[in-house]
C-alpha cells in the first residue's frame, strides 16, 4: 500500500513506520519536526517537511495519492495542555480537521489514528472498556477527544474508514528507534535517566493512591506490540464505520514495580525522591483487552521487562537520544 504517516519523525510513528516498510509499503512521513527528529525518519521512507496547520502544504501532500493515513501527529504532553490549552486545540483538533478535509479532496478513504486512554479521565470502572464514558480531565485529552468524534462524524458523512486506537502506556525501544522527548516527562525514560546517573534521582509522584503499595498504576505496552495492532487496524477499516479500540495488557503496574524492573534490568540501585502527587494523574488506569483481542486479533506479548531492557539498551546506545 501507498501510506502517509502523520508525525513519523515522533517515538511511535517512527517505529509504525519502520515496520510497514519492512512490510513492503511504499511511506511516506510527513512531519513539522517540532518534537520528533529527522534522524527518526526510517530509511527507505520518503519525507514531507510540513505541519499539518498549513492547509495548503498538506493538501499538497495528500494530492500525490495515498492508500491510507496513519495519524500520529500529535501535541501530547499533558501538563503543557493545561498550561496552555490553545496549542492543544489548534494543534490537535485544527490540525486533524485539516488533514481530514485533505484527505477528502483526495479522496483518500483509510485512517488509523493514534488516541489515548487519557480520553476516558478518571474512569468509574477498571479494567477500561470501550464503553466507558469517555470524561477528559485536561485539555489533552478534550482535544484528543475531539478529534476521535470528528472522525467518527466524517466517517458517518463522507463514507471515510477508520480505526481510533486508545493506547495505554507506551514504552521500550525497537532496532534503532527509542523514545528521545524533550521535555521528557515519561516515567521509564526517566528512571532509565536516573539509573544512569543523567539525574540524580527519579521522582515517585504520589505516595498515598489508593493502590496495593500507595503509587499509581498505569498499563505499560511495548511500542512493538503496538505497532502490530497499527497493521492489523489498517487492513480491517470499514467505509463508512469507525471503531475505537483500547490497546493495554490488561495488566497493572505501580509506579514502584516499574522502578524494581529497572533495578533488575540495569543492575542499578536507581536512587528515589518521594514526592506529590502530579496533578490529574488517576490512581489507576489498566485496559480492557477483550475488543482489542476479539476484533483486531491482537494480544501484546511482551513484558515489562522487556520494555525497560529494550528502553535501556536505547539508552545506552543513544546516551544522548537522536
Ligand atoms: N507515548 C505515549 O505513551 C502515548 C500514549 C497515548 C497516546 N499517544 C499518542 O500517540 C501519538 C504519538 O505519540 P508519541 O509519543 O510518538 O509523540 P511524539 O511527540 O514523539 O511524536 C509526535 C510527532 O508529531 C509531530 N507533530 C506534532 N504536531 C505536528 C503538526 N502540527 N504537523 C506535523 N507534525 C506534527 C512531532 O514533531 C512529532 O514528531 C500522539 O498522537 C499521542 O497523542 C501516545
Ligand atoms: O518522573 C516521574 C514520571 C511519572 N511518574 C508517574 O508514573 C506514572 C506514569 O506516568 P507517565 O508520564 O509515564 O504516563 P501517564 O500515565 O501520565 O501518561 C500516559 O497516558 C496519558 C493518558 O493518561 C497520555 O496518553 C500520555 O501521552 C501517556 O504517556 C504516573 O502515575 C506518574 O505520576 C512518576 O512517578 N515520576
Amino acid at each position: 500500500m501507498r501510506l502517509l504517516v502523520t508525525g513519523g519523525a515522533g517515538y511511535i510513528g517512527s517505529i509504525v513506520a519502520r515496520r510497514l516498510l519492512a512490510r513492503g509499503d511504499d511511506v511516506t512521513v510527513l512531519d513539522s519536526l517540532y518534537r520528533g527528529h529527522r534522524q527518526a525518519v526510517p530509511e527507505g521512507a520518503t519525507f514531507e517537511h510540513v505541519d499539518l496547520l498549513d492547509s495548503d502544504a498538506t493538501r499538497r501532500v495528500l494530492e500525490q495519492g495515498f492508500d491510507g493515513v496513519l495519524h500520529f501527529a500529535a501535541l501530547a504532553l499533558v501538563g503543557e495542555s493545561v498550561a496552555r490549552p490553545e496549542w492543544y486545540y489548534r494543534g490537535n483538533v485544527v490540525a486533524s480537521m485539516n488533514l481530514l478535509d485533505a484527505m477528502r479532496a483526495a479522496g483518500v478513504q483509510r485512517l488509523v489514528c493514534s488516541s489515548t486512554c487519557a480520553t476516558y479521565g478518571e474512569p468509574e470502572h477498571v479494567p477500561i472498556s470501550e464503553d466507558e464514558p469517555p470524561s477528559p480531565v485536561n485539555a489533552y485529552g478534550n482535544s484528543k477527544l475531539a478529534v476521535d468524534r470528528m472522525i467518527a462524524d466524517e466517517c458517518r458523512a463522507h463514507g471515510l474508514g477508520a480505526i481510533s486506537l486508545r493506547y495505554f502506556n507506551v514504552a521500550g525501544a525497537s532496532g534503532p528507534l527509542g523514545e528521545d522527548h524533550e521535555p521528557e516527562t515519561h516515567l521509564i525514560p526517566l528512571v532509565l535517566r536516573a539509573a544512569a546517573g543523567r539525574t540524580p534521582h527519579v521522582s515517585v509522584y504520589g505516595t498515598d493512591y489508593p493502590t496495593k503499595d500507595g503509587t499509581a498504576v498505569r498499563d505499560y505496552v511495548h511500542v512493538e506490540d503496538l505497532a502490530r495492532a497499527h497493521l492489523l487496524a489498517l487492513d480491517q477499516t470499514e467505509p463508512g464505520g469507525h471503531e475505537i479500540f483500547n490497546l493495554g495488557s490488561g495488566t497493572g503496574f505501580s509506579v514502584r514495580q516499574v522502578i524494581e524492573a529497572a533495578r533488575t534490568v540495569t543492575g542499578v540501585d536507581i536512587p528515589v525522591q518521594e514526592a506529590a502527587r502530579r496533578p490529574g494523574d488517576p490512581p489507576r488506569l489498566v485496559a480492557a483487552t477483550g475488543k482489542a483481542h476479539g476484533g483486531l486479533g491482537w494480544t501484546p506479548e511482551r513484558s515489562l521487562e522487556d520494555m525497560v531492557g529494550d528502553a535501556w539498551r536505547w539508552h545506552q546506545a543513544h546516551p544522548r537520544g537522536y
